[in-house]
């Protein structure tokens, strides 16, 4: 087997100028295709409220989820760093919170790091985690966990002032001891300086191509969406136009009765069933029995 990616790993790649790829997944099957072809880093996302589970945001997501989601994405995984969400209210309250919770993605998950959102305020959190031996990895920009106080999924840091808070942070977040931050949502020249003045690599999902990785949400990636098309989504397939055509394929095989045919039936001799059939019944019919329909139901 190819040697497991660790965060010492990621730091060589971004010392040798070689990109890193991450990707999320969600579950056993998905992450095993993408370790396979060949992903740095999975991420379990807490995205999953958005695209598994259906929610306008990520803020409804549980611990337990992240944690089951996580178990899924680890039995899938050989080679790649599982990285796992700490969710909306893991890590904010406290930080004695923040490091059970940690714990958890960890010991029960299987995550080999946690990531979480949020600058400089968030420094005490990181290294308390980072002090229980967990790897942090940060979260700067457009902060999805953050939409009501952003005002939607805003891109961040485009005047001087947003800018370099945001570069404060990402140096807060180093020295915390972040091995990694992710950059999202902010303009390619913010991007760019980032990357250029921490010495922990940057992953970039629409931070432009400086950064030292690029991350995307798999769904999106995949085309699964056609309703969900940002600027910084690229679609290296049309698996919504994929996947309706193969069901459509299916279900109209199944509807004509061409499937299943031969090929995919089982055989054997001729057999002949002794079964008797049932004696009819002699009991009137108790209550309940309408609702059973003709064939039980039936007077004899
Ligand atoms: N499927 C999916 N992909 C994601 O990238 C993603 C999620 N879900 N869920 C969690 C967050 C939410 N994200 C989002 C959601 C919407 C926009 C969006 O609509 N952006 C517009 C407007 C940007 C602006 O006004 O500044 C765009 O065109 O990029 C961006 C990021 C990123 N994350
Ligand atoms: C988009 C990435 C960075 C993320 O945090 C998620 O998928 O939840
Ligand atoms: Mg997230």
């Amino acid at each position: 087997m190819k040697d497991k990616v660790t965060i010492h790993t990621l730091k060589r790649l971004k010392q040798s100028g070689q990109k890193i790829t991450m990707v999320t997944a969600y579950d056993a099957t998905f992450a095993h295709v993408f370790d396979e072809a060949g992903a740095d880093v999975l991420l379990v996302g807490d995205s999953l409220g958005m695209v598994i589970q259906g929610h306008d945001s990520t803020l409804p997501v549980t611990m337990d989820q992240m944690v089951y989601h996580s178990l899924a994405v680890n039995r899938g995984t050989k080679r790649a760093l599982v990285v796992t969400d700490m969710p909306f209210m893991s890590y904010q309250v406290s930080v004695e919170e923040a490091v059970r919770n940690a714990g958890r993605l960890v010991a029960e998950g299987k995550a080999g790091a946690v990531k979480l959102e949020g600058g400089a305020e968030f420094a005490d959190v990181i290294s308390a985690i980072v002090r229980a031996s967990i790897p942090v990895m940060g979260h700067l920009g457009l902060t999805p966990q953050s939409v009501h106080k952003m005002g939607g999924y805003v891109v961040q840091g485009r005047d001087e002032d947003a800018a370099n808070k945001i570069l404060e942070d990402a140096l807060a977040l180093e020295r915390a001891g972040c091995f990694s931050l992710v950059l999202e949502g902010v303009p390619l020249e913010l991007g760019r300086q980032i990357t250029q003045r921490l010495s922990i690599p940057t992953i970039g999902i629409g931070a432009g191509k400086y950064c030292d990785g690029q991350v995307l949400v798999c769904y999106d990636l995949l085309g699964m969406n056609p309703d969900f098309k940002p600027k910084f989504v690229k679609r290296y397939a049309n698996l919504h136009g994929s996947i309706t055509e193969a069901v459509g394929a299916y279900f109209s095989e199944v509807r004509a009765g061409t499937f299943p045919d031969e090929e995919h039936s089982f055989k054997s001799k001729p057999i002949r069933l002794v079964t008797a059939p049932p004696e009819p019944t002699t009991e009137a019919p108790g209550e309940g029995a309408e609702k059973m329909g003709p064939v039980y139901g039936a007077p004899v």
